[in-house]
């Protein structure tokens, strides 16, 4: 999923200029700068309070910024000509309003009214998230992982361009998770931008383009996982198994480079070293030859990214 960033040749799906938002003394949002282009597949972590909800309402128009300014395909979200942008806009809330007396067509055929959509987009929309064969049950028999797939069709009558999912996999199991994004893959497919905010950090960790990182109303950080990481220079971690023989050579060979050790057990070696050490690391672990059973080398997660720049 890789991708350089946004298109330089036409308006990005989304530009977000100097945004503030106050709320009485607190600063929700303070001064963020960001810049998603059309068809990718943007993260927005955070911890709680951060203020990537309030940063996803008022690019969604629902928000005034106190300060600052945001476009959508060009379009001001504040401006008059944002209606016709914003039906072509998904959006899926935190805590997403459902009706427990409607059945889950009747649910999509609310929302398809009030979003100007066909009617006939609701059939295919259950489909893609898999409740179709409980579209004639009434919402207060769904389960919470039901619910918040009800919510994730309702983003999607219409066909829209750009979808905002703020924790999209609320409430939603293992399986459930991996069908979701199995969606947005088909979707990043036909081009839908997408931008979508999860606590899970290692959900989103090989399913995104780019990603931001928030914290105090601030966007701490924007890139690719790997961008990230090479940004924060976190340390990789190896571990390396030794033959009883080898260990000893193994571990003089070890003194001469820049490894930190954490542990030594047995013939079990586990420690860190400095990213541009790699393959210094691996050509001369590469002359002990069998001394080394096994190895292996470990990229910092996005939780360590995360830790680092949040913090
Ligand atoms: N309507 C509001 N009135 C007053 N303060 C608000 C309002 N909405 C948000 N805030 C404050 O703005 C800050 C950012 O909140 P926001 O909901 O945007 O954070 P978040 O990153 O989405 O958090 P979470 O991960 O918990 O959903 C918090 O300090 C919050 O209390």
């Amino acid at each position: 999923m890789e991708k350089s960033g946004p298109s330089r040749t036409e308006a990005p799906a989304i530009s977000v200029r100097g945004a503030v938002k106050l709320y009485g003394p607190v600063y929700a949002v303070n001064g963020v700068d960001l810049e998603i282009g059309n068809g990718e597949v943007f993260g927005l972590i955070g911890h709680n309070g951060a203020g990537k909800s309030t940063l996803f309402k008022m690019m969604l128009g629902l928000v005034r910024a106190t300060d600052g300014e945001i476009r959508i395909h060009g379009a001001s979200v504040q401006g008059r000509g944002f209606r016709a942008v914003r039906r072509g806009i998904g959006y899926l809330p935190e805590n997403v309003v459902l009706y427990d007396n409607l059945t889950g067509t009747e649910t999509l055929h609310y929302f398809a009214r009030l979003k100007g959509a066909p009617l006939g987009d609701c059939a295919a929309a259950l489909e893609l998230v898999g409740l179709t064969h409980a579209a004639g049950r009434a919402v207060r028999e769904y389960s919470k992982g039901m619910r918040q797939r009800l919510g994730f069709a309702q983003a999607l009558l219409g066909s829209p361009k750009v979808l905002f999912l703020d924790e999209p996999t609320t409430g939603l199991d293992p399986e459930a998770i991996r069908d979701f994004y199995a969606t947005l893959r088909k979707l990043r497919g036909q081009g839908v931008t997408m931008i979508l905010t999860s606590h899970i950090l290692a959900e989103l960790q090989e399913r995104v383009d780019r990603l931001a990182i928030m914290s105090a109303g601030r966007v701490q950080a924007v890139g690719s996982v790997q961008g990230l990481r090479e940004q924060m220079a976190l340390p990789l971690r190896m571990e390396l198994a030794t033959s009883e023989a080898g260990a000893a050579a193994v571990r003089d060979v070890l003194g001469t480079l820049p490894v930190t050790a954490h542990r030594w057990e047995g013939g079990l070696f586990n420690g860190h070293f400095p990213r541009e050490a790699k393959m210094a690391v691996l050509a001369a672990l590469a002359g002990l030859g069998s001394a080394i059973h096994d190895f292996r080398i470990h990229e910092p997660s996005l939780e360590d990214v995360f830790f680092g720049f949040a913090d």
